[in-house]
């Protein structure tokens, strides 16, 4: 049954004549039934922990335009807030932590996640994949360790992640159990999510990025292997989506040895190098720029049809290389839908 969803095919390797579609972040601020909804909550957090707001908005970019697939509406923090960090999202400002400045202050932190504080996630899980039209796939996610990692360190988002690089440097063994405890945390996350009914998941690594080769592989390979690991033992069937951002020629290793069943690539990434190392290997997800999609016309239509090109023949999913921007006017992600859904005959 699940064959007859476009995404999860992909995710099997199949190529389709039209390639599935979603944006990441699809749900969210460019959307004014977001806005509405969004404006009622008392924090963003507790928009995350409502249920029937959760689903809604999950569904919202959906019935708009159609998409292949759901993803569910919540963030990456909801896992430190798991472990017992403090959380907090101020408006225009992104988000606040308790920073972590000593290897000592480790310790605030609980040992294993406290999955019973996500309950109301599961079950936004429980009311979306009721509510889903057949043919939509839905994907839930969590934050991979290191970008996880480098906000808690630093309380808040950074340009370059110093903070978690630094304290990485000078306290290495202290960053490693972090490190270790989020990648465990995480993949029982994951496949709490996969018990309450989504089928499939993206593991976000947006700041992987900005590490030498020797960090990269200690702090975004190996827990993202370690949770692959965890996640296929006990879910096999269940795709995993790798939007491992700024991983550059690492996609080479990503391919070789991670596991996954999709990589993301980000906005950068050039996909007729990226399709031609992973046709037939692995399935493959981007990457239009968000800014040609905010500024519509045919720079989107260029972009689009670039992409399509590059990946025609592999296993591809279209999205952005990064979320959409809240600036998007909606009838550019129409012009993005009709242009990707009448591609059949000019690219296979
Ligand atoms: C780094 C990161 C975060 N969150 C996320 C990432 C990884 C992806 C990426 O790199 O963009 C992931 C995320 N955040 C959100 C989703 C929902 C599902 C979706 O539609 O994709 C997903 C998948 C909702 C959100 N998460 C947030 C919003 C906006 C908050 C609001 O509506 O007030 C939404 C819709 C807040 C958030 N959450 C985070 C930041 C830095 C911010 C502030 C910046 C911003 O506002 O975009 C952390």
């Amino acid at each position: 049954m699940n064959e007859q969803k476009p995404l999860l095919s992909v995710l099997s390797g199949n190529k389709t004549p039209v390639p599935p579609l979603w944006l990441m972040r699809q749900a969210g601020r460019y959307l004014p039934e977001y806005r509405e909804l969004r404006s009622k909550a008392k924090s963003f957090l507790d928009f995350c922990y409502s249920p029937a707001a959760a689903a809604e908005v999950t569904l919202q970019p959906i019935r708009r335009f159609g998409f292949d697939a759901a993803i569910l509406f919540s963030d990456i923090l909801v896992v430190p807030d798991a472990l017992g960090q403090k959380v907090s999202f101020e408006t225009g400002e992104g988000p606040k932590l308790e920073p972590i400045e000593l290897p000592e202050q480790l310790s605030r932190l609980q040992q294993s996640i406290d999955l019973a504080r996500l309950d109301p996630v599961f079950e936004t899980i429980d009311r979306v994949k009721g509510a889903l039209p057949r043919e939509t796939a839905f994907i839930g996610f969590c934050g991979a360790p290191w970008t996880v990692a480098s906000y808690m360190i630093a309380g808040r988002g950074t340009p370059d992640q110093a903070p978690a690089r630094l304290f990485a440097y000078r306290h290495p063994e202290a960053f490693e159990r972090l490190i270790g405890l989020l990648a465990d945390a995480s993949a029982a996350y994951l496949l709490r999510q996969i018990e309450a009914g989504v089928e499939a998941v993206q593991i976000f690594d947006s700041w992987a990025g900005v590490l030498p080769p020797a960090e990269f592989r200690k702090w975004v390979f190996a827990p993202l292997r370690r949770m692959v690991l965890t996640i296929k033992k006990e879910r096999p069937q269940t795709p995993i989506i790798a939007f491992v951002r700024g991983a550059g020629t690492h996609l080479v290793e990503l391919i070789d040895g991670l596991g996954a069943d999709a990589y993301g690539l980000e906005t950068a990434e050039d996909p007729v190098w990226a399709a031609r190392l992973g046709a037939g290997r692995t399935a493959l997800q981007g990457n239009l720029d968000p800014l040609a999609l905010l500024a519509g016309g045919e720079a989107l239509d260029r972009g689009v049809d670039d992409i399509l090109a590059a990946f025609s023949d592999c296993a591809h999913i279209f999205n952005l290389g990064h979320g959409i921007l809240p600036q998007t006017p909606i009838e550019n992600v129409e012009r993005l839908v009709a242009r990707v859904r009448s591609s059949e005959n000019r690219f296979s």
